[in-house]
């Protein structure tokens, strides 16, 4: 069986760099190109890259995947900073190139994804949930892609419930104090050197309370989910968002 030829966009960053080691020693696939800042994306097609793994920055992904979609190149992506607008403009790529995959995943470890899962099974059975994301003091965005999605999804499993909005007697407060606000679910984020990706979903209800916590160690926790991005998204046209999909979590 002929092997799946990658690339990696974002080659000599923290998650890059990994994510070059763990193609290189993935007995299916093929590392054709590792591309950083600066290089040329013809080289995708100079190489005959049929996958791009973009792990770059909120600045360069959108550049990036038009290239990739134009050029019918499948992408599994795990760069943050994703908005509709920008999902839109994805989409209206796509539609001109319906052969082509994306994946886009705000995070690529297992721990995270069924955190996120859990967070959105409990969410309607307790009065209050905030997220907590911490990570170490290089990250550029805040806050994470993960605690925004996560936020979203609990906000939406709480709206189809139709659970109360939550209490909160703040009256005065010092701007950022109670975190931002996303889909009306507060999410705070501390960056500490030390630290590589964490988060907590904090759930109370009269007399409980349930944390769910998982921690990132390792960029190494990241690879098993990239390495199903890549064998998933050849035969998955359109744009996928989140790996539970590959998982069958959904
Ligand atoms: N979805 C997930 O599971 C994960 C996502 N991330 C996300 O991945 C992104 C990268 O994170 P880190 O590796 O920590 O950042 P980093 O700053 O260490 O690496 C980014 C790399 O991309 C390079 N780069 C910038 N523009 C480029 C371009 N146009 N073409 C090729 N290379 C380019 C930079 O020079 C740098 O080497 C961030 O958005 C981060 O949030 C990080 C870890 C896990
Ligand atoms: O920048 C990071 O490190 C990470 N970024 C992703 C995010 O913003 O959610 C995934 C993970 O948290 C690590």
């Amino acid at each position: 069986m002929s092997k799946l030829r990658v690339a990696v966009l974002g080659a000599k960053g923290r998650i890059g760099s990994e994510a070059v080691r763990a193609v290189e020693a993935a007995e299916d696939m093929e590392l054709v190109a590792a591309l950083g800042s600066g290089d040329k994306l013809e080289t995708l097609v100079e190489t005959g890259a049929q996958i791009a793994v973009e792990l770059t920055t909120p600045a360069s992904v959108m550049g990036n995947l038009d290239f990739c979609v134009r050029h019918g190149i499948h992408a599994v992506v795990g760069t943050t900073g994703w908005t509709d607008e920008r999902l839109a403009q994805l989409n209206t790529s796509l539609a001109a190139s319906p052969r082509t995959g994306v994946l886009i995943a705000p995070n690529f470890s297992i721990g995270a994804v069924l955190t996120m899962k859990f967070a959105e099974i409990a969410a309607p059975y307790f009065e209050s949930v905030e997220v907590v994301e911490l990570h170490h003091p290089n990250k550029v965005d805040a806050p994470s892609g993960t605690a925004t999605r996560t936020a979203q999804l609990i906000a939406a499993a709480r709206e189809r419930a139709s659970s109360s909005p939550q209490p909160d007697a703040t009256v005065t407060a010092l701007d950022g104090a109670r975190g931002a606000n996303v889909d009306g679910v507060p999410v705070h984020a501390v960056r500490l050197r030390g630290l590589l990706a964490h988060q907590e979903v904090l759930l109370g209800g009269e007399g409980e309370t349930l944390t769910i916590r998982h921690d990132s160690l390792h960029h190494s926790s990241f690879m098993p989910g990239i390495l199903l991005g890549v064998r998933r998204v050849v035969d998955t046209p359109g744009l996928t968002f989140g790996l539970e999909h590959f998982l069958d979590l959904n």
